[in-house]
């Protein structure tokens, strides 16, 4: 398996391009499923959950066709999938694959809209709290769905088509609400979707869904109407920059100082984690390029702060935001308040010499002044690079195992921060 070498203590100068959304691009290859026409995606990164949603559209018969670069094509410009789903063949999506993937889960969805009947496995993904599905069922049986569950299978069924309903979520789901939204497009009639996520990435598929012909009032908001239509078409449409690499970026540069200019990011996808970081003492400057990070000679300042759904604190940078905490000058203290198992990367942290005690959903970060490099474990995506932020900042070599997990969600991460003047490598094997 391969590792992460680290050998910490430089500062970061240079230029990171952004890629586009993992969490959007998949969402948006799913809505292929409900239209018959190509979908073209442009700015699809290049990752392995990608790769392995690809697989999963396979199986249902969908064809994928990825652009290949030309000579003088800007090297860092992410993929472009042409999605044909003309020929649905199997509506199961099994066990095997969507164990392996959260996202996967979200077929059922257009499956049951545009098929009628789907058999989907019950879903993994990171193993950050115990992630039910339940509202997602909700949603589907509100709009008519005949739902049961079998052998690790929901089996959904819809004969007579999906009709419109009030769709009220008991709490902001980002995935809940991409099934229900997708599903509400092909419904009959109009669908009202309450304590609806406002992540840019449910923005990002509603704004694919209308170029393909549906109708979406609200979405950015927490109530998003649809009027079904009989069929959607195909599209040409971008996937938005990756607001999480974005923030983790601009986190490892205020851990390791330096100057660094995030490509491409759009400071609007992130403003409440720009603000923390601007508090923790680094320089953020918006820019017609993207967003500028400094933190030169300054310290670190400690923070408080809880995650929350969008526009709240992201808690897919709770763990990026804790790694830099560790070398503040002083008590920061961090609430996950979205997952209730997001705090692997605590011990591992420890192994590098920070000190955080855990009380339920809050962790204490006392800074120090030093941390010194060590074999630490990957456990989940989002804990991984907060490692690897760390190492940045680590005296001596840190070595990052089972990075399958970030393989999952950071294209060409060792390139772009080594590029920027970070010792750190891939060793294969
Ligand atoms: C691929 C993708 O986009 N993943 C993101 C998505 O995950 P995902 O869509 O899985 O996360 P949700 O927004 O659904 O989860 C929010 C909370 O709702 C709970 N819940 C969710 C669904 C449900 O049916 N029942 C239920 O109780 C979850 O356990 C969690 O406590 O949003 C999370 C919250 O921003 C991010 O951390 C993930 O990176
Ligand atoms: C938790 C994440 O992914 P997933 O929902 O696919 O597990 C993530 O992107 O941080």
């Amino acid at each position: 398996m391969d590792k992460i070498r680290i050998v910490g203590g430089n500062a970061l100068q240079g230029t990171i391009p952004i890629s586009g959304a993992k969490n959007a691009a998949l969402p948006l290859m799913i809505a292929s499923l409900l239209s018959e026409e190509k979908l073209i995606l442009e700015n699809v990164p290049r990752l392995a959950d990608v790769a392995l949603l690809q697989r999963i559209l396979g199986n249902h018969g969908v064809d994928i066709t990825t652009n290949g670069k030309r000579n003088g094509d800007d090297p860092d410009a992410g993929q472009t999938l042409e999605i044909d789903a003309r020929m649905i063949v199997d509506t199961t999506a099994p066990y095997d694959l969507v164990s392996r993937m959260r996202a996967s889960f979200w077929v059922l969805g257009p499956l049951l809209a545009r098929m009628g009947e789907a058999k989907v496995s019950l879903p993994g993904g990171c193993a950050i709290g115990t992630r039910p599905v339940d509202f997602h069922l909700d949603a589907l049986k509100a709009l008519g769905a005949e739902l049961d569950i079998d052998g690790g299978y929901v089996r959904a069924r819809a004969p007579k088509g999906l009709k419109g309903a009030r769709i009220v979520f008991p709490k902001v789901s980002v995935g809940a609400t991409h099934t229900a939204l997708m599903a509400a497009t092909l419904a009959d009639g109009e669908t009202v979707i309450e304590n609806a996520a406002r992540e840019p990435e449910v923005t990002d598929l509603a704004d694919c869904l209308i170029k393909m012909g549906a109708r979406i009032f609200g979405a950015g908001t927490s109530t998003i109407r649809v009027e079904g239509v009989p069929r959607l078409t195909g599209a040409r449409h971008a996937v938005l920059p990756d607001r999480i690499e974005t923030g983790t970026y601009a986190m490892a540069t205020a851990m390791a100082g330096g100057d660094v200019m995030l490509a491409g990011a759009r400071p609007d996808l992130l403003e409440s984690a720009l603000d923390i970081l601007r508090a923790a003492g680094a320089e953020i400057d918006a820019t017609n390029e993207g967003i500028r990070v400094r933190r030169n000679g300054s310290g670190i300042l400690p923070i408080e702060v809880s995650t929350a759904p969008y526009p709240g604190f992201p808690t897919d940078l709770q763990a990026q935001l804790m790694a830099l905490m560790t070398k503040a000058k002083g008590r920061s203290r961090i609430t996950e308040t979205i997952f209730e198992n997001r705090f692997m990367h605590v011990q591992e942290l420890a192994r590098l010499g920070a000190r955080i005690q855990l009380d339920g959903d809050t962790a204490t970060i006392d800074g120090v002044e030093r941390l010194t490099g060590a074999p630490v474990m990957a456990t989940d995506l989002r804990a991984s690079v907060s490692l690897v932020i760390a190492g940045l900042a680590a005296e001596g070599e840190t070595l990052v195992q089972r990075v399958y997990h970030l393989d999952r969600g950071f294209e060409k991460l060792e390139a772009k921060l080594s590029r920027c003047g970070a010792e750190i490598e891939r060793i294969s094997g």
